[in-house]
């Protein structure tokens, strides 16, 4: 049997993404924008033919929105959906709900990327019963819910998670869609491509457009990187993504 089709698609933009907050666990809905971005992602997978037999989601909305807006687009609604908080936003800590601009001009650029993107940095954690902390939120009762984390912390949660459960689907012949998050799927591509702590700090992944990986049998790209089906506007996006927080 082939080995499956797999496709991570970041959310469209979310309200906090268009007024520049760290949004991390925080669960805001998506602008029109977004709404269109995922739109167009459905538009994608139909015309290149990437449809999807079966769709994991995070917990948040704008990532559940963003997959049932592009299943329907391309028909496929009716796919099994599985969700689960391995797939969720890095938590931002301390910084959930601020502006980026303003953090990076209080603390500087070094601080500031260093939060956003080592791989090992945690942002400062978050006051447990504070208005953006996640500790009392019934979808995560039995779990316990970070104070913050940083990207290594989002690779340990999420590749135990890919091993016991989306491998396994991809091995089993189906395409998967991953719906998830800049910095979570920013985890998967690591551990797909097998990129060094340093070399992922540079990535940056633009929201609502899908990218196909294609798997050999030991799960390994056959097309390291992945492959943007709007390479263009991905290129685009990506950039944008890494200037947020400069004026
Ligand atoms: O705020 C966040 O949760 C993430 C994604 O939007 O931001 P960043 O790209 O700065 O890691």
């Amino acid at each position: 049997m082939s080995i499956g089709t797999l496709v991570l698609l970041r959310h469209g933009e979310s309200e906090w993404n268009a007024s520049n907050q760290f949004t991390g666990w925080v669960d805001v809905h998506l602008t029109d924008k977004g709404i269109g971005e995922g739109k167009r992602a459905g538009k994608l997978l139909e015309e290149q033919g990437v449809l999807p037999d079966v769709v994991y989601t995070s917990l948040l909305r704008r990532a559940i929105n963003t997959a049932n807006i592009a299943l329907d687009e391309a028909d496929r609604h009716w796919i099994p959906v599985v969700r689960d908080w391995r797939l969720n936003e890095r938590h931002y800590g301390k910084l959930q709900g601020l502006n980026k601009a303003q953090i990076r001009d209080e603390f500087g650029e070094e601080q500031f990327m260093a939060w956003r993107r080592s791989y090992d940095t945690p942002p400062p954690p978050i006051d447990a019963g504070s208005e953006y902390s996640q500790d009392g939120d019934v979808r995560y009762a039995g779990i316990t819910v970070p104070a913050t984390e940083c990207l290594k912390d989002v690779v340990e949660r999420m590749v135990p998670y890919w091993e016991s459960t989306i491998s396994k689907e991809l091995l089993a012949g189906k395409n998967v869609l991953v719906a998830a998050h800049g910095n979570s799927l920013r985890a998967m591509v690591k551990h797909l491509d097998g990129m060094s702590d340093d070399s992922i700090t540079g990535l940056n992944i633009p929201t609502g457009i899908p990218l196909r990986y294609d798997l050999d049998e030991n799960l390994k790209p056959t097309n390291p990187g992945g492959t943007y089906l709007d390479p263009d506007a991905a290129a685009a996006g990506a950039a944008a993504v890494a200037n947020q927080g400069s004026k």
